[in-house]
C-alpha cells in the first residue's frame, strides 16, 4: 500500500472535537505569559519546562498526566491570557486544516485571581472569534465539570453553560480523575443542561472501565462519549453505542500515555471502526500530548493500517459528530464531502507526473 505523508494527511480538512484548553498550549506562550505575570515556573527555557508539560514514556496513569495542568493553568489566570491562548490554538488548527474545532476547558480553574467565571467563558469565546475573523475554521466551546472537584461546582458550570447557549458555548462535558470519582455524583449537572436542549459529551472509559461508559450515557445523558476505550469490555453496551450512533472522541496517542491502552498498535481504535461505530479522531491535548490533528491520523494510517478511504471516513464521521445545529453541519459536511471527493495525496500526483 502507498503510503500518505504527514503534509498529504495535513492537506485534508479535520475536525478537533476533544482538545482542552489548557493542554494545548504553545511553549513558547508560557514562557512569555509567566513573564508577563511574575509567575514562576518549575523551568525558564522551552527545553527546561518542556518535562513539566509534556508528558512522555515515563507518565503511569491519567492521575500523573494531570500534573502537567498545574503548571499551564498557572499563567491561565488573566483575561488576556485566556483571550491569547485560544486565539492560538485555534490558529495552530488551522494552520493543519482543522475547520471545524471544539475547544474544552473548565471555567472554576482558572479564578485564582479573581476572574468571574462570565469573564472566564467570555476571554475564550473572544478569543476564538477573533480566530474565525482570520482563518478558514469554526469554532465552539465545551465546558467542563471535574469529577474530582464537587458536584456543587458542576452545577455552576452547567448554569453557566446555560447562560453562554448560543454565545459560544456547545456543550458541557466532565473531565478529571476517573476512578474513584463517578459521574452519577454530577448527574444533577447533567440534567440541568439537559434540561436546556444542550448537548452532553462525557470523559468515561479511560481510566475506569464500562461501568462509567453505562453511567455516562444511562445516568448523565452522553450524546457523545470522550475516550470509551474500555467499551471493548463489554459487547453488550458496545452494540448499544454502535446502533445509537453515538460518536466516540478518540484520542490515541494521550490514551498510550495515561495508560488506558498499552501501545498505538493495540487500540481498539480499529476493532470499533470495523464494527461500525461512530469514531472520531481528536488530540485531547496538542502541548502535553505533544501532537497534532494529523499526526494522530498518521498514527492510525502507519500503525493500524487505515487507508485513505477509511481517514476519509473517519473525517466524515467527525464533522457529523458536531455540536452543531443540524443544517449548519449538513452545509458543512457537504463542503468537505465534495473536497475529500476531489483529493489526491502530493506522493500520487508525483508518481502520475513520473509516468
Ligand atoms: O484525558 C483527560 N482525561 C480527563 N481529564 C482531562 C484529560 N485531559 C485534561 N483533563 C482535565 O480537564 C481539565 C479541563 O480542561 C484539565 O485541567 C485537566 O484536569
Ligand atoms: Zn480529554
Amino acid at each position: 500500500m502507498r503510503k500518505l505523508t504527514l503534509e498529504d494527511i495535513q492537506r485534508l480538512p479535520k475536525t478537533d472535537l476533544h482538545v482542552h484548553l489548557d493542554g494545548s498550549l504553545r511553549l513558547s506562550t508560557i514562557l512569555e505569559l509567566a513573564q508577563e505575570q511574575g509567575v514562576t515556573l518549575p523551568g525558564t527555557t522551552i527545553e527546561t519546562l518542556r518535562p513539566f508539560v509534556e508528558v512522555g514514556e515515563e507518565c503511569t496513569s491519567l492521575v500523573d498526566y494531570l500534573k502537567a495542568f498545574d503548571v499551564t493553568l498557572s499563567v491561565m489566570q488573566t483575561y488576556d491570557s485566556l483571550v491569547r491562548t485560544a486565539y492560538e490554538l485555534a490558529a495552530d488548527a488551522a494552520a493543519e486544516n482543522v475547520r471545524y474545532l471544539e475547544v474544552r476547558y473548565s471555567p472554576i480553574l482558572h479564578q485564582q485571581k479573581g476572574l468571574t467565571l462570565h469573564h472566564i467563558v467570555q476571554a475564550v469565546v473572544e478569543g476564538l472569534a477573533q480566530a474565525e475573523k482570520e482563518f478558514n475554521i469554526k469554532t465552539g466551546v465545551i465546558l467542563c465539570g471535574i469529577r474530582h472537584i464537587s458536584p456543587e461546582l458542576s452545577n455552576r458550570l452547567a448554569d453557566l453553560t446555560v447562560a453562554f447557549k448560543n454565545k459560544g458555548v456547545v456543550g458541557f462535558d466532565l473531565a478529571g480523575a476517573e476512578e474513584d470519582f463517578p459521574a452519577k455524583k454530577h448527574r444533577e449537572a447533567f440534567s440541568r443542561v439537559l434540561a436546556n436542549n444542550i448537548n452532553c459529551t462525557l470523559h468515561a472509559g479511560e481510566a475506569y472501565g464500562p461501568e462509567s461508559i453505562h453511567q455516562a450515557i444511562h445516568l448523565c445523558g452522553a450524546h457523545r462519549i470522550g475516550h470509551g476505550v474500555r467499551l471493548i469490555e463489554n459487547g453488550d453496551l458496545l452494540n448499544y453505542v454502535n446502533d445509537h450512533r453515538i460518536p466516540l472522541e478518540c484520542c490515541p496517542s494521550s490514551n498510550v500515555q495515561t495508560r488506558a491502552v498499552r501501545t498505538m498498535a493495540e487500540h481498539p481504535i480499529r476493532l470499533f471502526y470495523d464494527l461500525g461505530l461512530r469514531v472520531t479522531v481528536n488530540t485531547d491535548n496538542r502541548m502535553v500530548t505533544r501532537t497534532t490533528v494529523s499526526e494522530e491520523y498518521l498514527h492510525l494510517h502507519e500503525t493500524l493500517g487505515f487507508t485513505l478511504d477509511e481517514i476519509k471516513e473517519l473525517i466524515i464521521m467527525g464533522f457529523k459528530s458536531a455540536f452543531l445545529p443540524y443544517a449548519v453541519k449538513r452545509a458543512l459536511l457537504s463542503d468537505v464531502v465534495n473536497e475529500l471527493k476531489s483529493f489526491q495525496p502530493h506522493s500520487l500526483e508525483s508518481k502520475k507526473e513520473q509516468l
